[in-house]
């Protein structure tokens, strides 16, 4: 039985319970509990501090464990990503007060506040800095203006938490972040259970990025449409009642869809739906 380890708060948990929920595994919560076992696909899940879950995985206690990019790269375990999950997406930065014309050069010397004590001590030590560090657990905005640090290094999103705290970003980013599925070794990809696991959440995850267009055309048209419209491996063409007209069926990126419904009216597409695709194996 595989054991796989879930963030049980903080930004990562409601997404990883929803995404393996929607890729037909059982593992939401009715209350407290701190392992649910899925019988039918037989996986404990383990429901952990999404901190703790690599090194419990790079000791081997658990196979599997859903985290963040830079939890793992923090926390120094013997763990390798298996697969990205598309969610989480953040990016660790140097952060620094706006008006103080700061940059990341000029950190020598200066205390920088983080949650991420080992990322940010590489990343210092390759750019030959060398700057006391001040560890704390969250809330790292306010470090500066509370007097214990003169800089950051934190995770940011939407960027609307600094500039509450009048800070901004400085340089590029240390890392880009996202929740990713871990385990201890690339070997493990070849168990039956594993590669399932990853086949389903990979096709939840591809068909949040794409959309299914139908449309009808006039068949003099189609060849047009259809390069448009390619699809994955060609789109579907069906007969209407109407001889000179077809209905087209074909998979679109999500992104594109406007662009695309543009055009498709431009050469005189009619009846264009776009519907979502729930999963999908291609
Ligand atoms: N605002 C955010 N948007 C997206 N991902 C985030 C955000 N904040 C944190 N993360 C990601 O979530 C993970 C941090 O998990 P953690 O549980 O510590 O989050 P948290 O929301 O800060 O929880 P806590 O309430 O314990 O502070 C990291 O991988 C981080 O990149
Ligand atoms: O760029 P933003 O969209 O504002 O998001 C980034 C903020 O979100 C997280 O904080 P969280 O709410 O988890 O609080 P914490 O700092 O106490 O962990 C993170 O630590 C940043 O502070
Ligand atoms: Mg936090």
């Amino acid at each position: 039985m595989l054991k796989l380890a879930i963030p049980n708060k903080g930004a990562l948990s409601e997404d990883a319970v929803r995404l393996l929920g929607e890729a037909g595994y059982k593992c939401s919560r009715s209350g407290r509990e701190l392992v649910v076992s899925d019988r039918v696909n037989d996986i404990d899940f383990v429901f952990l501090r999404p901190r703790d879950i690599a090194l419990y995985v790079g000791d081997g206690v658990l196979d599997l464990g859903i985290t963040g990019r830079d939890l793992k790269e923090d926390s120094g375990a013997d763990v390798i990503e298996l697969f990205p999950l598309g969610f989480g997406r953040s990016r660790f930065c140097f952060a620094v007060p706006k008006e103080s014309g700061l940059t990341v050069e000029k950190l020598g010397g200066l205390r920088i506040a983080t949650s991420y004590p080992e990322l940010l001590r590489r990343n210092l030590e390759k750019r030959n800095l060398k700057c006391p560090i001040v560890r704390l657990d969250g809330a790292v905005e306010i470090s500066i203006r509370l007097g214990v640090a003169d800089a950051i290094a934190d995770v940011v999103e939407s960027g609307a938490t600094l500039t509450e705290a009048g800070l901004v970003v400085t340089g590029e980013p240390m890392l880009c972040s996202e929740a990713v599925l871990i385990g201890r070794s690339p070997e493990l990809q070849e168990c039956h259970e594993v590669k399932k696991l990853i086949a389903r959440l990979r096709g939840i995850i591809v068909a949040g990025s794409y959309a299914m267009m139908e449309y009808d055309i006039p068949r003099s048209a189609l060849e047009a449409a259809c390069s448009i419209t390619p699809g994955i491996e060609s789109p579907t063409v069906a007969p209407l009642s109407n001889p000179d007209w077809v209905a087209v069926k074909s998979m679109v990126l999500r992104k594109e869809c406007n662009r695309i419904m543009d055009e498709l009216y431009e050469i005189g597409a009619r009846g264009i739906i776009v519907t979502d695709i729930r999963s999908c194996r291609l």
